[in-house]
C-alpha cells in the first residue's frame, strides 16, 4: 500500500475527509484494465461507510479484483452542496456512480431526482449508474419503502437495491455486480449477449435468500 493510500485510509478511518477523495483499492500496475467508480448522494447517507465496508470486508478478504485482473478506483464524494462543482469535474470521466439515499431522510430520496439530472449533465453517456437506499437496518426510522426506491429506479431505467454498511446487506453485491458489467463491457464482442446487470442482482439476491441471507 502506498504512503499516500495509507493516509487515504487513515482519514476515511478517522471521519476527517469531508472532501471529494481519492481511495484506490488496489495497486495500480497489477492490473490490465481500470475503472473509475465513484459514490454520490447527499451528506450523510453513509457513502464512505458503504464504501469502508466493502474494501476492510470483501475487498482486502475476498480479493476478487484481483482474480479478474482489474483496477477497480473508487472515489468518496462529499455529499455537501459547497462541494458539489468539484464534485462534477470529478464524474466526468467516471465509468460506474453509486448513487445513495437514506431510506430514513426523505429529503435525500427526493434529492435523487436532481442527483440524476446532474449526472446526465456532467457524466459519460455510457456510464453506469445504480441507485442504493442505504441504512435498511433502520427499519423503524425507514420513511422511503422499498417499493418507493424500486419504482424511482425502474423509471431512471437503473439497478436498485437496498444496503446497509451497518450490517453489510448488499454491499458486496452492489460492487460486484457494477465490477461485473464494467468488465463484461470491456471484454464482450459485438455479437456477444450483453450482460444483464438487473438479471444478475435478482439471480444473486435469490441466492442469497435460498441460503439463509437477508434482502
Ligand atoms: N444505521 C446505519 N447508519 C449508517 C449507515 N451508513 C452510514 N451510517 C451512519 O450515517 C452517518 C453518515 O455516514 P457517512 O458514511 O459519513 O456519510 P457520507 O454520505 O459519506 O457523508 P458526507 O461525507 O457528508 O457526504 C454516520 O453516522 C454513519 O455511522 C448504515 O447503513 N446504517
Amino acid at each position: 500500500m502506498s504512503s499516500r493510500q495509507a493516509s487515504l485510509d487513515q482519514e476515511v478511518k478517522n471521519g476527517t475527509s469531508r472532501n471529494v477523495l481519492e481511495r484506490c483499492a488496489s495497486v495500480n500496475e497489477y492490473f490490465d484494465i481500470s475503472f473509475k467508480v465513484m459514490l454520490l448522494g447527499d451528506s450523510a447517507v453513509g457513502k464512505t461507510c458503504v464504501l469502508v465496508r466493502f474494501k476492510d470486508g470483501a475487498f482486502l478478504g475476498g480479493n476478487f479484483i484481483a482474480t479478474v485482473g482489474i483496477d477497480f478506483r473508487i472515489w468518496d464524494t462529499a455529499g455537501q452542496e459547497r462541494f458539489r462543482s468539484v464534485t462534477h469535474a470529478y464524474y466526468r470521466d467516471a465509468q460506474a456512480l453509486l448513487l445513495l439515499y437514506d431510506i430514513t431522510r426523505k429529503s435525500s430520496f427526493d434529492n435523487i431526482r436532481a442527483w440524476l439530472t446532474e449526472i446526465h449533465e456532467y457524466a459519460q453517456k455510457d456510464v453506469v449508474i445504480m441507485l442504493l437506499g442505504n441504512k435498511s437496518d433502520m427499519a423503524a426510522e425507514r420513511v422511503i419503502k422499498h417499493e418507493e426506491g424500486q419504482k424511482l429506479a425502474k423509471e431512471y431505467g437503473v439497478p436498485f437495491m437496498e444496503t446497509s454498511a451497518k450490517t453489510g446487506l448488499n454491499v458486496e453485491l452492489a460492487f460486484h455486480a457494477i465490477a461485473r458489467e464494467l468488465t463484461q463491457r470491456a471484454a464482450s464482442q459485438p455479437h456477444e449477449p450483453k450482460f444483464q446487470i438487473h438479471d444478475y442482482i435478482e439471480s444473486q439476491k435469490q441466492k442469497s435468500n435460498c441460503c439463509g441471507g437477508l434482502m
